[in-house]
């Protein structure tokens, strides 16, 4: 292919920032422990990849460093296939090793970026004590996911793999609690006309990320120490299990006061777990959704305390949006 636009040297522009590569690449994967008793994952996946040297596949239409992005694709369904089940079934460790893959097998690909959102499959339980654990079918209980980003990047004169980002997630945990709730004290002025309640229905999708602590340099094997070192799914159900605690069980006291306030109880509780001990901070995005009592005045019924309403209308949109990021001390 030749290039019809103007070489690099006489352009007047540069190319600031690049990366390339396949997303939305779906899988999932059985692991048959016995012929019966199966485990399984969902995952979407997504990989992106840059290295200076790929500059001239945008500035002069050169592909012969192009990894294609059908092949970053092939690569991904490769590992679900042939890694260790226990390295597959983790969302932490499948995107750990698919990051690690790229730079260590291609010199000129500096820096991988890959994404991994592992959909609910949850084993059916037939009685209600559970002790009736279908041995390979599952129900999608709901849409939360886990999510996991992971950056590796090549470093130094032999080009060790140095993993610079390991973020873990949750989001789309959809939560109501009907009472428990309240918003009060806020500032007023000319532009309020929301009324003050002590109890009103929180409603929020919970989009929870937790950065884990990294080793500042490249070592060789850091991706099997990571994965040696790190309980991710115990990690992952922790901060699930305290999130929704929280949510539950903050009805009165300083962090019921608004979702500020309850969202640093959450992360503040996340971080002090000895579990967790290994995330180095933790940031969560909570939607307000809101839920408004009917007017059903014209009924002659009374419908708009807000502590004694029972019927509500769930609004679409706008909803609040509140964001914190929580760290450690240094
Ligand atoms: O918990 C809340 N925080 C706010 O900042 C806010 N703003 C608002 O209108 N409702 C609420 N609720």
């Amino acid at each position: 292919m030749t290039s019809s636009g103007p070489t690099r040297d006489s352009s007047p522009f540069a190319l600031q920032s690049f990366s390339y590569g396949k997303s939305l690449v779906r899988l999932l994967r059985v692991v048959r422990h016995t012929p019966t008793h199966h485990h399984i994952v969902e995952y979407t996946v997504a990989t992106l990849l840059s290295g200076p040297s790929l500059a001239s596949s945008y500035t002069e239409g050169d592909n012969s460093l192009v990894v294609a992005t059908d092949s970053q694709k092939n690569t991904v369904h490769f590992l679900a296939k042939t890694l260790p089940p226990e390295e597959v079934l983790c969302p932490e460790k499948f995107a750990l090793r698919i990051a690690a893959h790229f730079p260590t097998k291609y010199a000129h690909i500096e820096k991988c970026e890959v994404e991994v959102v592992s959909h609910k499959w949850s084993r059916i339980k037939l009685d209600e004590a559970g002790a009736n654990e279908e041995e390979h079918s599952f129900v999608r209980d709901g849409e939360e996911k886990r999510t996991v980003q992971v950056v590796a990047e090549q470093q130094g004169s032999d080009k060790a793999i140095a993993i610079t980002k390991l973020q873990s997630g949750l989001k789309d945990l959809l939560l109501l609690k009907s009472g428990g709730s309240a918003f009060h004290s806020f500032l007023r002025d000319e532009f309020t006309t929301l009324r003050e309640v002590n109890d009103r229905i929180f409603s929020t999708a919970v989009d929870c990320r937790y950065d884990y602590a990294l080793p500042a340099a490249s070592s060789a094997g850091i991706v099997d120490s990571l994965i040696a070192s790190h309980d991710f799914d115990g990690i992952a159900s922790s901060i699930r299990q305290s999130t929704l605690r929280i949510f539950s069980h903050t009805d009165t006291g300083a962090a019921a006061a608004s979702v500020q306030a309850t969202l640093h109880l959450m992360a503040t509780t996340a971080l002090s777990a000895p579990e967790n001990a290994a995330v180095d901070s933790i940031e969560y995005a909570l939607p307000n959704k809101h839920y408004v009592p009917i007017d059903l005045k014209w009924a002659g019924l009374e419908n708009m305390k807000e502590d004694e309403a029972e019927v509500f209308l769930p609004q679409a949109d706008p909803s609040g949006l509140i964001k914190a990021k929580v760290g450690r001390k240094a």
